[in-house]
């Protein structure tokens, strides 16, 4: 019988040598050895997965980006790019589709939804029912749901200036997006502005979110997956009764009770004559959209407050554009008049560019998984390199969005470089800016990111001035200063990666305009 010394002695003459012949290959012969990039990056995907660990891959990317140039191969099988060339032959290609390493981040459900499906026919038929709820027509009928959670944001931030209390605007965006999303997705009420039940919603978003931001950039970890559950099992079963209830909670009512994914997107027929998702289908359908339209919208809120609140003369400006705009409170609502409000426009799109929501790359393939696309023998180019298949590709947003080449000052908050006459160097501009990804697999809910935003700052300027918290409270959510790890920068947003990003602060203090205030006392806001 062999012994356990003979076991290893075995294992170790298969796996040694079988190690040396794949480091061999991936230096010597693999198709990508020619790429610049990091010498570990040929090796190993943990390259880019340890960065991922620490929620600063996005950081990383962008430095490898200024030491090898505008194409780093970040994996043994993986190019990431810093061009708007690059950006329009990947997302706009109609050969690719998501990366393979997306069935990571299928996790518990096993269903792929909108987000991770890769067979392109899988993905239409998902996208057309779900789109229906996002389209500008749906956001009008949906406006009053959104408008009644703002009010109660409002009524916080009274509340908080009545206490002479600061805000923390990280959570108080979270709590607003995940109530929002909640009506949205389930017509379910969180309340999570209001009360602590069901604060597990946006804690277990933020904590999916990482999961499917590591095992992306890492995905033969995904091993660990297990063990990560087990220790963190009583708030995921927390978050999953919590998402369990919701479900009952609307399938107990009739199906046009709310205009919500429910009503919308389900059925064997859609209302608008689109093959409808069903039961189970419906459920990892939508779990994924709480994070998407959640964690997302959380950031660029944030952002905004945190930008405007630091710089005085975006401040003076935006506050008089929505103060000499609109003549009530109740007037700011969707519609022509909100659209007329350039500089807030500005202010947003400014916001989405040095502080991206999705931190993570967006990786796509050459398609290999649809039954629908015929193959072809033509050779898959991305910035004039031909790809070989199987490579990952993609463009990191806050490197292409900090790229000198297209934003001078990349690290300037100026929404006044969105404003001017439309010569080349705007329209560049433009064409390098992608805060929601490109194509058919870009962000279906820019609509309703806009709305929401645009409704928030709007409603907040109206009501109150803000400033940032006095001494070290008004610190948080800028960078620190002498630190070498590209958190250095007082005045930037930090952003952890966790494929959509995660923050603190900026901490606030509210001050009432004049009486306005007192109608949001009586709740006619
Ligand atoms: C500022 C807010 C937002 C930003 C910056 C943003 C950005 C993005 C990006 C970059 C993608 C592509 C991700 C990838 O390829 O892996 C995406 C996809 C998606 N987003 Fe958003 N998003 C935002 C808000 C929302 C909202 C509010 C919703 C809906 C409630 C939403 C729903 C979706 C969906 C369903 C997809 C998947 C689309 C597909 O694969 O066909 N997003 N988003």
């Amino acid at each position: 019988m062999l012994t356990i010394a003979a076991y290893v002695f075995c294992a170790a003459c298969f796996i040694g040598p079988l190690t040396l012949f794949v480091l061999i290959y991936r230096l010597n012969s693999h198709p990508l050895r020619s790429f610049p990039g990091p010498w570990a990056a040929r090796f190993t995907d943990g390259y880019a997965g340890v960065p991922a660990i620490q929620k600063r891959l996005h950081l990383i990317t962008y430095r490898d980006h200024l030491r090898y140039g505008p194409v780093v191969r970040q994996a043994p099988n993986r190019l990431v790019f810093n061009t708007v060339t690059a950006l329009h032959d990947i997302y706009l290609h109609s050969r690719t589709t998501k990366s393979e390493n997306y069935l990571k981040s299928l996790l518990s459900t096993n269903k792929p939804s909108m987000f991770n499906a890769l067979d392109r026919a899988q993905h239409r038929q998902k996208r057309r029912a779900v789109g229906q709820l996002l389209t500008e027509r749906s956001m009008r009928i949906f406006g009053p749901t959104m408008e009644l959670q703002i009010d109660i944001f409002l009524r916080q931030l009274l509340q908080a200036s009545q206490q002479s209390k600061f805000a923390n605007m990280t959570t108080r965006c979270q709590r607003l997006a995940t109530d929002i999303v909640g009506h949205l997705a389930f017509g379910y009420p969180l309340n999570t502005q209001t009360a602590e039940t069901n604060a597990v919603i946006p804690a277990g978003m933020k904590r999916t979110s990482y999961r499917i931001s590591v095992y992306l950039a890492w995905p033969a970890i995904t091993f660990v997956d297990p063990v990560v559950q087990w220790f963190g099992r009583r708030e995921i079963s927390k978050f999953y009764a919590a998402l369990k209830k919701m479900v009952e909670f609307r399938m107990g009512m009739p199906k046009d009770a709310a205009h919500d994914l429910y009503a919308v997107a389900s059925g064997d027929m859609t209302p608008n004559g689109e093959k409808g998702l069903q039961g189970t289908d419906l459920w990892s359908e939508a779990s994924f959209f709480v994070i998407a339209g959640g964690t997302t919208v959380t950031t660029l809120m944030s952002a905004v407050f945190f930008y405007v609140s630091r710089h005085p003369d975006v401040y003076e400006r935006l506050a008089s554009e929505i103060r000499t705009t609109f003549s009530s409170s109740i007037s700011i609502t969707g519609g022509p008049e909100l659209n007329s409000c350039k500089y807030l426009r500005a202010v947003i799109d400014e916001t989405l560019r040095v502080a991206p929501p999705t931190t993570a790359t967006p990786w796509r393939t050459e398609d290999i998984y649809s039954s629908s696309l015929p193959s072809s023998d033509e050779p898959f180019i991305i910035d004039g390199h031909i790809i070989p298949r199987g490579t990952a590709v993609g463009v990191s947003l806050y490197s292409l969005h900090h790229n000198l080449v297209y934003f001078p000052e990349p690290f300037e908050f100026r929404p006044e470089r969105w404003l001017g006459p439309e010569n080349d160097e705007v329209i560049n501009m433009r064409r390098a800016f992608a805060p929601f990804a490109l194509g058919d697999r870009g962000c279906a809910g820019k609509a309703m990111a806009y709305l929401e935003t645009s409704l928030t700052v709007a409603k907040t300027l109206w009501y109150f001035d803000f400033e940032t918290a006095p001494g070290e409270l008004g610190k948080v959510g800028g960078g620190t200063p002498g630190t070498k790890d590209g958190r250095e920068k007082v005045d930037e947003y930090q952003l952890y990666d966790t494929f959509t990003a995660d923050h603190d602060g900026p901490n606030l203090v509210f001050r009432p305009r004049a009486n306005f205030w007192r109608k949001l006392e009586e709740g006619s806001a």
